[in-house]
C-alpha cells in the first residue's frame, strides 16, 4: 500500500517527535559585534567520542519512501548547504527492539532550507534526504562509533511495515 503525505514546514513543535531544530531564534542573540550577532548554545548534540562528518549529493528523483535506517545509540546533526532539502522522518517505536521496522503511518517529510538544521532523535528513522528541485548537496554528523544494532553496515535500510511505501507532496 501507499500512503500520501503533504510536506511539513520545519518548526520546532511539530519536528518534535522526531528531534530538535537548529533556527535564528527570535530573540535577542546572547553576543554581538560590529556587523554581526550570535545567539549560543542555541542547541545540544550529545556525544562521548568524536563526531564525524558526511556529505551527501541528493538529486531530484521520485518522491516516494520505501526504506529507512536509524541510530539506536547516536543523535545526528544534519543541515543543507545550498538548496532546500525533504527529510522523511519516522517514529521510533522501541527503541531496545533491534527487529523494529519504520512505521508509514508515524512518517513526516519536513522541508530544510539554508540556515536551518535538524538533530535527529536517537532511534528514529529516517532516508536520505531529497532535493526539493535539482541538486542539493547536505552535511550530516555523528559520533563515529559503532551502533547498538549494527547501523553502519554497507545495507542499513530496513522496509517499512508490510513493504508499504510513502509518497510526498
Ligand atoms: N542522513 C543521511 O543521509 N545519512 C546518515 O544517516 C548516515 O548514517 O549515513
Amino acid at each position: 500500500m501507499q500512503h500520501k503525505v503533504e510536506l511539513e514546514e520545519l518548526t520546532p513543535e511539530a519536528f518534535a517527535p522526531y528531534g530538535k531544530v537548529i533556527d535564528l531564534p527570535a530573540g535577542a542573540p546572547s553576543k554581538s559585534g560590529e556587523g554581526w550577532d550570535c545567539w549560543s548554545y542555541i542547541q545540544m548534540l550529545e556525544a562521548e567520542v568524536p563526531i564525524g562528518f558526511g556529505l551527501v549529493v541528493t538529486r531530484e528523483r521520485e518522491p516516494v519512501v520505501a526504506a529507512m535506517e536509524r541510530h539506536v545509540s547516536r543523535e545526528e546533526l544534519l543541515l543543507t548547504f545550498d538548496r532546500e532539502i525533504i527529510q522523511p522522518v519516522a517514529c521510533c517505536a522501541d527503541i531496545d527492539d533491534p527487529d523494529e521496522s519504520p512505521d508509514p503511518l508515524t512518517t513526516k517529510c519536513f522541508r530544510i532550507k539554508p540556515g536551518q538544521a535538524i538533530v535527529i532523535g536517537k532511534g528514529v528513522w529516517h532516508s536520505p534526504a531529497y532535493s526539493a528541485e535539482g541538486e542539493a548537496r547536505y552535511m550530516f554528523g555523528i559520533e563515529k562509533k559503532q551502533d547498538k544494532f549494527g547501523d553502519e553496515m554497507i545495507h542499513p535500510w530496513v522496509d517499512f511495515k508490510n513493504k508499504d511505501t510513502v509518497r510526498f507532496g
